[in-house]
């Protein structure tokens, strides 16, 4: 029996990796009449079958810690959220949504801003990216186009020994940071399917790739925020930075001008950035109006 995990299910058929190797593996009678469906992330118990092509067979899915559901992917330490400075411009909204979200969960998300070559040191964008970092998040300022600086270095310490999951706006750069990471991540990939005679190829939307000792999802982003099934309070109590701030009111969404609500004063006096409360008002009305059309 070995522990492996899974890096990408195709068809049938679940790539478990294991000292190194990459096994496909079918499931046992046993795993496919589980209700647990083998997921992308999942750890698993396996059995080789044929050693030198690289075949098995599932036995048994870990308890998982955690799931997303669009893309599929279990067992995410952090979630990395890649959000362009400019080419297009630096959007808070879309940025605070995956935030917001993400905190729901209780996933852990990093920022990631690219095309930092393309500011200024005292640009508004990067000064609001900055923000981030005195209410509690992990921030790192990413320049693409050279090879490697103090801040690239960071950014890659952050992901040692995880697993992390890449979403991100269409044409923040997430396929350009992974290559960054991974150079040639494509090819690299081809070489383990041609070792398992699968001829050509096929990437999927979850797929997990290998960066030292660490793993990294590649996604399309969360193409619909899954909002629905989350209430404005549980937004409201879910948020890191509004948890410290404590409110005194158990329930309060801390909005409509709430007397006596102390994110609203934090606001006010300036401790609290008023474009992130904002957008986070903007929101919280999103979520109320999608309630009325049900
Ligand atoms: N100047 C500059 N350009 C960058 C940087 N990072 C990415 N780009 C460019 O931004 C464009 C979009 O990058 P992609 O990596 O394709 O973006 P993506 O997030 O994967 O986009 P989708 O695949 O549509 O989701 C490309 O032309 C990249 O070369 C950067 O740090 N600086
Ligand atoms: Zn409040």
């Amino acid at each position: 029996m070995n522990q492996g995990i899974i890096l990408k299910i195709l068809s049938e058929y679940a790539y478990v990796l294991f000292e190194k190797n990459l096994y496909e593996c079918k499931a046992t009678g046993k795993v496919r009449h589980s209700n647990q469906k083998p997921t992308t992330g999942d750890y698993v118990n396996f059995e080789i079958t044929d050693k030198q092509n690289f075949k098995g067979s599932l036995t048994e899915i870990l308890k998982r810690k955690n799931e997303l559901y669009r893309p599929r992917i279990a067992n995410i330490d952090q979630v990395v959220i890649i959000t362009s400075l400019r080419e297009p411009i630096l959007n808070t909204y879309t940025l605070n949504k995956y935030l917001f979200f993400l905190e729901t969960l209780h996933l852990k998300p990093i920022l990631a801003f690219t095309k930092a070559d393309l500011t200024n040191q005292d640009d508004e964008e990067i000064l609001k990216a900055k923000l981030y970092k005195t209410i509690g998040y992990e921030v790192y300022l990413i320049n693409n186009m050279i090879d490697t600086d103090k801040n690239w270095n960071e950014f890659l310490k952050s992901l040692e020994n995880k697993t992390s999951v890449f979403t991100g706006q269409t044409g923040a750069g997430k396929s350009t940071t992974l290559n960054h990471i991974i150079p040639n991540v494509s090819e690299k990939t081809q070489e383990i399917s041609k070792a398992l005679n699968r001829g050509k190829h096929t990437t999927t939307k979850n797929e997990l790739f290998i960066y030292k000792n660490s793993l990294i999802g590649d996604t399309p982003g969360f193409s619909s925020f899954e909002y629905k099934e989350i209430t404005k309070e549980e937004i409201a109590l879910s948020i890191n930075f509004f948890k410290d701030i404590k409110c005194k009111f158990n329930n309060c969404l801390h909005i409509n001008n709430t007397p006596g609500c102390k994110v609203i004063e934090a606001v006010k006096n300036n401790s609290f950035p008023q474009f992130i409360y904002d957008d986070y008002v903007k929101i919280q009305l999103e979520i109320e109006n999608q309630r009325r059309r049900y």
